[in-house]
């Protein structure tokens, strides 16, 4: 059910009659990630983007697969969402520190989840608000993400696959549940998941597929549904060459390119998510980095480089190092020209166009970098779109059931100690509520971690 650095062929799954493509199985390189090349040899075709721009991923649907036709095929891109005016900052942030992915408390306490989220969400709203009025008034996301979706489809199609694109957001409209609400109006019967976030981290695609393997769990028709999920793709060459592209051009615009240090820029996460509970994020950042300095290697491109992490919040440990720490000291180590790669997102955010492009560059500047300069988020580019096309079409043959047909569904016990827990968590929560913003050394203190 889900791929991350896999693929496996038709064949492979022969309990169900799925589509076949026209190509050898794609061999796994000994890191695990996907040889993509070997899919030359395919039937070609071209489609519009490959028209201006030649790409990576040649892949094709083979218009002979078994069953393709009776398939109705959707794609689901999961995504964070965002703020679309300042009015809607503190429910969006009350949204993302709501969700037990994001504050992760000890089980006895996770009933308080839905208080600290408030308070939190109300605290961090003024800090937030200033960031997305700094960048027009609110998040670019839901235009970019559906573009992507668009740009998708249309590269799709162009690969003869038929499909209807979605999106789905984590934290704002549109909500995940409504994207899911219409792949079942649209009687989809074979769904491929994917999420806009290159490596996987228990708070981003982790938690999003948290919401989806729930709803589908409630849902007779999409507990039956094949699902395939693409968990993390930092390692295909289509993202991997479009990165190293953008790098190399952007390096173009300095009067001394092979002097410029490059810098990526990951958004952190808590060292707990890591060290405690396993997520992968780091390792893959790392890998993820090393393949696309390769790339830039074999290019003749050979800068120096460094990843930092950034965009942390309150008053836990986060990746290190940070990226406002590194900025400082490159600028006192002596280093003068700097490339800022945001490596963790497709598009552009919040955290590229006011943190990186006004707070950081300010920094650095201050710090004594004199020349200064950000590669943009892949955004729509052709080889990136094209790729996210093939990866959708490698996995449609690993689709799989998201849910255990013999899995039992909800129990009357269970929704009467649901209602008694709720009662509770209103009562305890009402009370630390009280307790929490009636208290000025409290509120103080929660304020000055968390701006
Ligand atoms: C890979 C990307 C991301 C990871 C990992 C991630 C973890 C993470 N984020 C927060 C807290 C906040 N994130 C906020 C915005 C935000 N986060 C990401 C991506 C990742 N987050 C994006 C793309 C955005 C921006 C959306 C937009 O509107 O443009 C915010 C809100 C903005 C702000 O106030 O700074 C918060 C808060 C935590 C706590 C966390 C891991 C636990
Ligand atoms: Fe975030």
């Amino acid at each position: 059910m889900t791929i991350s650095s896999r693929y496996r062929s038709c064949s492979d799954r022969k309990s169900l009659s799925l589509p076949r493509f026209h190509s050898k199985e794609t061999p796994l390189k000994p890191n695990g990630s996907l040889a993509i090349t070997q899919h030359r040899g395919l039937s070609l075709k071209t489609n519009v983007f490959e028209q201006t721009h030649p790409v990576a991923g040649d892949l094709s649907y083979d218009d002979t697969c078994a069953n393709v036709a009776e398939d109705k095929i959707g794609v689901l891109l999961l995504n964070l969402g965002g703020p679309e005016t300042l009015n809607d900052v503190q429910p969006f942030l009350y949204n993302l520190f709501a969700d037990p992915d994001i504050i992760r408390l000890p089980r006895p306490f996770q009933f308080l989840q839905g208080t600290i989220a408030k308070f939190i969400s109300v605290v961090r709203a003024p800090k937030s608000k200033e960031g997305y009025a700094a960048i027009g008034g609110g998040s670019p996301l839901r235009k970019i993400t559906d573009e992507q979706a668009d740009a998708i489809q249309m590269a799709l199609q162009a690969k003869n696959v038929s499909a209807n694109v979605y999106v789905g957001m984590r934290y704002w409209f549109p909500f995940t549940e409504e994207a899911v609400q219409q792949i079942k109006k649209d009687k989809i019967t074979r769904l491929v998941v994917l999420p806009l976030y290159p490596q996987y981290s228990i708070s981003t695609t982790g938690s999003s597929v948290r919401v989806l393997q729930d709803l589908f769990r409630k849902d007779p028709y999409l507990a039956r549904v094949p699902v395939a999920i693409i968990e993390s793709w930092y390692q295909r060459r289509g993202y991997v060459n479009s990165m190293a592209d953008l790098i190399e051009k952007e390096l173009q615009n300095f009067s001394d390119p092979k002097e410029v240090m490059v810098f990526f820029s990951a958004h952190g996460v808590p060292v707990s998510y890591v060290e405690n509970s396993g997520d992968p994020y780091q390792k893959q950042m790392e890998e993820c980095i090393d393949l696309i300095m390769e790339e830039l290697k074999s290019r003749g491109v050979q800068n120096n480089h460094i990843l930092a992490y950034q965009s942390r919040v309150g008053p836990v440990q986060w990746l290190k190092p940070y990226t406002d720490e590194v900025l400082v000291d490159l600028g006192k180590n002596g280093v003068k020209s700097l490339l800022a790669v945001p490596v963790s997102f497709v598009s552009e955010h919040i955290e590229t166009l006011e943190e990186i492009d006004m707070e950081y560059r300010e920094l650095a500047l201050e710090s004594g970098i004199e020349n200064w300069g950000r590669v943009p988020a892949l955004g729509l580019t052709p080889s990136f779109i094209t790729d996210l096309a093939d990866a959708v079409i490698e996995s449609l043959p690993s689709a799989e059931a998201m849910v255990n047909p013999s899995a039992g569904g909800v129990s009357e016990d269970s929704e009467s100690s649901d209602a008694f827990s709720y009662i509770m968590k209103m009562f305890f929560g009402s009370v630390l509520a009280f307790l929490l913003l009636l208290s000025p050394k409290m509120f103080h203190a929660f304020r000055n971690h968390l701006i």
